[in-house]
């Protein structure tokens, strides 16, 4: 038979051309699957027992590949780089798990010429001992990662989080699928509270970068002159009073990861100069330093701002644009979809309740709250969802009763023209017998509540006035920019 080695003769370092001719036949033979590899760690030759195994249907289309493109967690470029061999270790392929033996041959001369593997059990049964421990370390090994991505710079968001059943979000989760398969940069369009970190998080934990770090920033929170720093980080000693060891940027903390832009409109054009030039280059240079350090890093910018309108402005460069917007993605206001509201209401509410009794919502209540435009969209249902089980001291039941009790009247500004359904009357009745208990016009409410209501309006009526520029509607309600971030961010029942 031929073997793999034909050309590789004579008595050079490890394994030689006589030794092998006796070896190979008879491990070829007894294993379940050999495939042999070059120098570079590309695929010259493997047999058909192992291109089944693999479910190849073409064994010739993969001769001259690299190996880690045929099967990704072979270690067989290590055995190449390293000329040591390993002599058994347990693969995972798809959902099979292979034991495997891996060996280096050499030339002549002694340099090495490639790797030799044989899948010695594609059926683990026989090691069952050996196995059972692996997976039960291999379950504590997930466990662990799940617990510290909690903890630290990685994802509580999944998909299946980003609540909602109407067409439109239907939509923006084909698109958040169809980005997580491609490394392309990707622009997330949506007002407050719509959810764009939620979709961002996902988005990163269906991404083949899933085990890398993300990192959120939120440009609009950061004051201006510490943007740089926050974002390419800080040599050490670079000016009177810095660190004296080198402080990391987001850039270098999101390596191998995602980097998640927050409120990229909101970025100064000095700032946007530097991004660009990182994201072409794929390079960065921390303040006060001259090392150029290399960057891997995809990048997921979001917006509640019309990011055309500053294109055409000026206010925002345009090959930056184009640079993050290779995928766009909208996400619709909360208004624009008020059937998804009854399934978010659940939702939220099982979150809120979670280590209470849990606390329904009826039909008509849901019909009312669809009638508010919440500006805040989601985070706003949820603060209003909040308020109504803590003020209603954990209600069994949110009713329309229990909604008008408990929250301001610009959330449910057309209460009267809601029909009460009959799951409401009948839950209305041992509350309040009647309407007249409902607030009305005039009463006189706690200073506090008068108060932030009126900073929700001023907060609103600003943003408003400036097409939404938070570091503009800052400036005219003459605070900085990030206590307005702070506030809008507080803002409870906007209202
Ligand atoms: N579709 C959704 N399903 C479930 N929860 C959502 C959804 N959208 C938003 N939320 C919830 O609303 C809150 C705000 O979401 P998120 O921070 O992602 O919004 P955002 O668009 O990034 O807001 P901002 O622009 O103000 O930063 C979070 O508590 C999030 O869990």
């Amino acid at each position: 038979m031929t073997t793999p080695f034909e050309s590789h003769s004579g008595p050079g370092r490890g394994l030689t051309r006589e030794l092998i001719e006796i070896v190979f036949p008879m491990f070829e033979q007894a294993s379940a699957g050999a495939i042999a590899v070059d120098k570079d760690s590309r695929i010259t030759w493997i047999n058909s027992r192992y291109a089944k195994l693999l479910g190849l249907t073409d064994t010739h289309g993969v001769i001259g590949r690299p190996v880690l493109s045929v099967i990704p967690h072979s270690r067989m470029p290590e055995v190449v780089d390293s000329g040591r061999p390993l002599l058994l270790d347990i693969m995972e392929y798809h959902s099979q798990q292979l034991v495997v033996t891996r060996l280096p041959f050499f030339n002549d001369e002694g340099q090495i010429s490639g790797a030799v593997a044989f899948v010695l059990f594609d059926d683990l049964q026989p090691l069952t001992p050996l196995v059972s421990k692996y997976r039960s370390l291999h379950k504590d090994l997930l466990a662990a990662k799940r617990a510290l991505a909690k903890t630290g710079r990685s994802t509580r968001y999944q998909l299946g989080d980003f609540i909602g059943a109407s067409p439109s979000v239907l939509e923006v989760k084909r698109r958040t699928r169809l980005a997580a398969g491609r490394e392309i940069p990707v622009l997330l369009l949506g007002e407050t509270g719509t959810g764009k970190e939620v979709l961002a998080q996902s988005l990163h934990a269906l991404s083949a970068r899933m085990e890398g770090p993300f990192v959120g920033v939120n440009v609009a929170a950061i004051p201006e002159n510490l943007l740089e720093a926050e974002f390419f980080g800080v040599a050490p000693g670079a000016f009177t009073g810095a660190d004296k060891r080198m402080r990391e940027g987001k850039f270098q903390r999101a390596q191998g990861g995602t980097l998640f832009l927050d409120e990229v409109g909101d970025m100064p054009l000095g700032l946007q100069a530097k991004l660009l030039r990182a994201l072409q280059e794929r390079e960065i240079e921390p303040l006060g330093s001259n090392q150029i350090i290399p960057i891997d890093v995809r990048v997921i910018a979001a917006t509640s701002r019309d990011l055309t309108a500053m294109v055409a402005d000026g206010s925002f460069r345009s090959d930056l644009y184009y640079r993050l917007n290779v995928l766009e993605i909208q996400i619709p206001p909360l208004r624009e979809r008020p059937a998804d509201i009854g399934i978010l209401c659940e939702f939220l509410l099982e979150d809120i309740c979670s280590g209470h009794e849990r606390t329904e919502i009826t039909d008509a209540a849901v019909k009312l709250l669809s009638q508010h435009s919440w500006p805040g969209n989601v985070r706003e249902l949820r603060n209003v969802l909040e308020r109504a089980f803590t003020m209603s001291e954990g209600a069994e039941v949110l009713d329309i009763a229990t909604l008008h009790r408990v929250l301001p009247e610009a959330v449910l500004p057309i209460a009267q023209g809601v029909e009460p359904q009959r799951a409401d009357v009948e839950h209305l009745l041992p509350v309040s017998p009647s309407n007249d208990t409902l607030p009305t016009q005039g009463v006189v409410r706690p200073l506090a509540e008068v108060l932030a209501q009126a900073e929700a309006e001023a907060i609103r009526a600003a943003l408003a006035q400036c097409q939404n520029n938070r570091s503009q509607a800052a400036r005219l309600l003459g605070i900085s920019r990030s206590v307005f971030y702070d506030k809008l961010a507080r803002l409870t029942c906007l209202s």
